[in-house]
């Protein structure tokens, strides 16, 4: 018998705000099933979702329709706003008694904060920020083969015990780390948001919801939270948007993303930014697409004088389209780019802002013809 036999079954934290579950759960829950398919044992998908009876109650049927197969529903109204001692107490408790195999957290402020307090008390491993999530071995050296120089002459196939093989960006996002958990369960990771494909909705899935009340009082919370104010940075929805226009050091400073902002006006886009021009002042870190931002992809994504360096590309290369706008030829954004345009932003972006509409009429009877 396998010495972690007892532990069954992949829980996804259903992270939710006053009663909307965050866009990550959902791709965590696809992400779930297909690693329930690869797992030998009967695997099952469980959604965890937390807050009040209020807010989580109609949540349960969205998990179901992206694919988990049961809910648990930790209820009580001391979970109504997050706090990091009531969160932490719930989950811990639940996951002593009911054994997951694996626990997968979104990588948001809230995850981040969430998982490895909860990693430290049931003294497991916690793999944060992974791009990719794998059981299976040889899968996983294909994997890594593709992406690093990895010796897969040293991999231990002993090692292999159908384990989560939790992939993320290591030494500054220069090479790709596979970190495996052989002593402990469960496996845990937190995974970005953004990078994970959401199944898509079957509105006829419904399932089992377990609720659970967990054992809360006051004195548990040191933190009390007295007011929650959403600032206008929190209205940027990276994740969400179909167009990023982003904009990076070659805009010269602050004024460029004024241009910027018209470019996704006109696009019903979003705009986007690098390190460089974040870390200039120039605009809110909020934007930050990268490694050490957000992780996006959207249907367009315009590269506006950004050079491509390895930790920026992390963050958008699984963008449907990428439209580079670089001076110099040999940028390695157009490594990338489906399609590069050599030349000065500041002529090129003013022609595409005038050229939008017609563009998209000439889409729109395109799309008449077919
Ligand atoms: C641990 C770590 C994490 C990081 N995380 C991130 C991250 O999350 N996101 C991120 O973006 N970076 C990240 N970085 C920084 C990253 O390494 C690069 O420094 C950064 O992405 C560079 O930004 P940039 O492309 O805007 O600037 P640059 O590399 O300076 O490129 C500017 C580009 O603009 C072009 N240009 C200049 N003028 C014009 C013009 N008028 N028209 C057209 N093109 C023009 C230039 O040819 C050049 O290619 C990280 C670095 C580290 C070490």
């Amino acid at each position: 018998m396998n010495r972690f036999e007892e532990y069954k079954d992949i829980w996804v934290f259903a992270e939710q705000r006053d009663g909307k579950l965050a866009n990550v759960a959902l791709e965590l829950i696809g992400e779930g099933r297909r690693l329930s398919r690869d797992m030998e044992r009967n695997t099952k998908v469980y959604a965890i979702l937390a807050g009040t009876q209020e807010d989580v109650d109609s949540l349960a049927k969205e998990c179901f329709e992206y694919g988990a197969d049961g809910v648990i529903s930790l209820q009580h109204p001391l979970l109504k706003q997050y706090t990091t001692d009531a969160y932490t107490k719930a989950l811990t408790e639940l996951i002593i008694q009911r054994k997951p195999e694996i626990v997968i957290y979104g990588a948001t402020h809230i995850g981040r904060d969430l998982a490895p307090r909860i990693a430290a008390r049931v003294n497991t491993g916690l793999t944060a920020d992974c791009t990719h999530l794998d059981v299976n071995l040889d899968k996983y050296v294909d994997y890594a083969n593709k992406n690093t120089t990895l010796d897969t002459s040293k991999i231990d196939p002993a090692s292999d015990d159908g384990g989560l093989k939790m992939t993320r960006p290591a030494f500054g996002g220069n090479l790709m780390a596979t970190i495996i958990c052989p002593n402990t369960r469960p496996q845990m990771s937190t995974v970005r948001p953004g990078v994970m494909q959401r199944l898509e909705r079957d509105p006829q899935a419904d399932g089992e919801v377990e609720v659970v009340v967990p054992q809360l009082e006051e004195k548990d919370i040191r933190v009390k939270v007295l007011e929650v104010i959403k600032s206008a940075k929190e209205m940027v929805s990276l994740t969400d948007a179909d167009i990023i226009c982003s904009g990076g050091r070659g805009l010269g400073g602050p004024e460029g993303f004024e241009l910027m902002r018209r470019f996704a006006e006109k696009t019903g886009g979003v705009v986007g930014a690098s390190r460089a021009a974040v870390d200039s002042g120039w605009i809110d870190h909020s934007h930050q697409v990268g490694q050490t931002g957000t992780t996006v992809k959207p249907k367009i994504y315009f590269a506006c004088g950004i050079s491509g360096a390895i930790q920026h590309l992390a963050g958008m290369q699984t963008s449907d389209i990428i439209v580079a706008i670089n001076k110099d030829p040999d940028a390695p954004i157009f490594t990338v780019a489906d399609f590069g345009i050599v030349g000065d932003l500041y002529k090129v972006v003013p022609t595409i802002i005038n050229l939008w509409d017609d563009a998209e009429e000439l889409y729109e009877t395109d799309l008449r013809r077919q």
